[in-house]
């Protein structure tokens, strides 16, 4: 069944289960009766750059990619506009089972460069997930055990290839008429390979003088959780150390000279350029710069997390292509121009064009509908936006009953929605099979008028026994229970 208004899928983070997608209430882009439009301003829709060649920087800042930039950011711009490949890196602590959609913005400047052939790499906090990252949290993590850990970093690890990899031949399809540009390399890393083998009395006799402890309590993540009672442990205070020693680390072994992060990581990100800047003897590299994306908020600001457990997950596993397609087609009309520069490649004439098109009349969802597919192709395989579209327009009534049941199937299946049933059933024992309800509860449904067969939605007020009238290609029946339910079954 797809309930759509229901929430299915539950994630099991630091010992939580929280539910994942409701798609009435995720947040502030999901309900439907506060839906406004406030038509964006013209800065809003002028950002991104049509030829790509231009400066990167400012193609982010325009997209609206970029919230802060290490000092002075004009040796950045100039690095930038050099002819050289630029290494960057963004780190993921395997605090969950999945990345979610926020982590995805400062993945986004990764894809960036990636697609226009710098290399990229990404640290899975194998050894900084045991530690706990205090930034923009208000209390202590709960204690996570070694073998979820480790499941978390395996799965977010395939994540991260398969985010890079589909978001390649998402760029590649979307603008191989126009450019053909090699993409840079990909490369993940571990944390924990490089801090297993590291000796606390040598870290501290190599390192310990050149972490000065004031601007350690200087830290926002550090003085906001001093203030708070219960203060913070030696653990959380640590961390930034830890990920400092990481951008030292891969700047000095794999030459990575920028690290990219949410606005909360700017002070875990400049406490490793200051590391670096300190170390003398490797400034030949070039100075060390740091990048943080604006964080994506709820209506009610609260950071959209794995912490304030509202995050749309995407491994495929949890949400599908159809589920994250259904997130981005119930974004709210003011966010649409908003995504669509953050969550996709398309330049800002093409999105003004939407823009311009979706204002005429929002209840059609255009700039929804492109958004969705857009996004979906990216996270899930080209291809998965128009397959996801369409099953959406069979969900809501707009089928025009050209799919065959065999394409149907497929859809349904890959949406994890597919019902089956006995073709012998009849119409009320599918009924109480479906929304597991009593005969005499289906029987009111359908006395209701709220019963509806087949894609030409017909009305049915009495039990059928022959359903076999009703079916696409003697084999997918369509169901839909008031304007709630709709259930796709193969008849078997
Ligand atoms: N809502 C968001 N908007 C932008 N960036 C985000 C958002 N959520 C996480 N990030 C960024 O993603 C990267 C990885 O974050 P992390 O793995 O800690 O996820 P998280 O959701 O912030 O976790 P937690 O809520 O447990 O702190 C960091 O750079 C972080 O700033
Ligand atoms: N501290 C980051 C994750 C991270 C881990 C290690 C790093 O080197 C960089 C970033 C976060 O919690 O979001």
């Amino acid at each position: 069944m797809l309930e759509l208004r229901s929430c299915s899928n539950l994630v099991n983070s630091s010992r939580r289960l929280v539910p994942l997608v409701t798609y009435s209430g995720l947040s502030a882009i999901t309900l439907p009766k506060s839906r406004f439009y406030s038509q964006p301003s013209a800065l809003e829709v002028q950002g991104t750059s049509d030829s790509r060649s231009d400066n990167i920087l400012d193609e982010l800042k325009q997209r609206g990619l970029v919230s802060q930039v290490s000092q002075p950011e004009s040796f950045l711009r100039t690095k930038l506009n050099g002819n050289d490949k630029i290494k960057l890196y963004c780190g993921v602590d395997p605090t969950a089972q999945s990345l979610h959609l926020g982590n995805l913005v400062p993945l986004m400047v990764l894809l960036h460069f990636y697609v226009k052939g710098h290399d990229i790499v990404t640290v899975i906090g194998g050894a900084t997930g045991k530690v706990g990252d205090p930034s923009g949290r208000k209390t202590e993590r709960d204690v996570m055990e070694n073998d979820i850990r480790q499941s978390n970093v395996a799965s977010i690890s395939q994540q991260l290839q398969r985010f890079f990899k589909n978001g390649l031949e998402y760029y590649r399809n979307r603008c191989a008429l126009t450019e053909d540009v090699p993409s840079g390399k990909y490369t993940p890393r571990n944390n924990f390979n490089w801090w297993k083998d590291i000796k606390m009395l040598d870290f501290l006799a190599d390192f310990g003088r050149h972490i000065r402890v004031q601007s350690m309590l200087a830290r926002d993540s550090i003085s906001s959780r001093l203030q708070t009672k219960n203060g913070l442990g030696f653990n959380e205070f640590t961390y930034q150390v830890l990920q400092a020693y990481d951008f030292y680390h891969l700047y000095k072994e794999e030459n990575v000279t920028i690290q990219v992060g949410g606005n909360d990581q700017w002070g875990n990100i400049t406490a490793g350029i200051d590391l670096i800047n300190r170390i003398q003897p490797i400034k030949n590299k070039g100075l060390p710069f740091g990048i943080t994306v604006p964080l994506l908020t709820t209506a009610t600001g609260e950071k959209f997390g794995k912490s304030a457990g509202n995050a749309v997950f995407i491994d495929p596993s949890i949400n599908t292509a159809y589920d994250v397609y259904q997130f981005f087609y119930n974004t709210l009309d003011a966010d649409v121009p908003k995504f669509l520069k953050i969550f996709t490649f398309l330049n800002s004439s093409e999105i003004k064009k939407i823009v311009e098109t979706h204002i005429k009349s929002p209840s059609l969802r255009y700039g929804q509908t492109l958004l969705a597919k857009e996004v979906t192709d990216m996270l899930y395989g080209v291809g998965s936006g128009s397959d996801s579209e369409a099953l959406s327009n069979i969900i809501f009534g707009r089928y025009d009953g050209t799919l065959s049941a065999a394409k149907l199937v497929d859809l349904c299946k890959k949406a994890r929605i597919l019902q089956y049933a006995d073709r012998e059933i009849d119409l009320i024992k599918l009924i109480c099979k479906l929304v597991n309800c009593s005969v005499s509860e289906a029987r009111r449904k359908l006395s209701q008028g709220s019963v509806y067969l087949h894609h030409s939605k017909s009305k049915v007020n009495e039990n059928i026994s022959n359903l076999a009238p009703f079916l696409i290609d003697d084999r997918v029946l369509i169901l839909r229970i008031g304007k709630q339910k709709c259930f796709i079954i193969e008849m078997r």
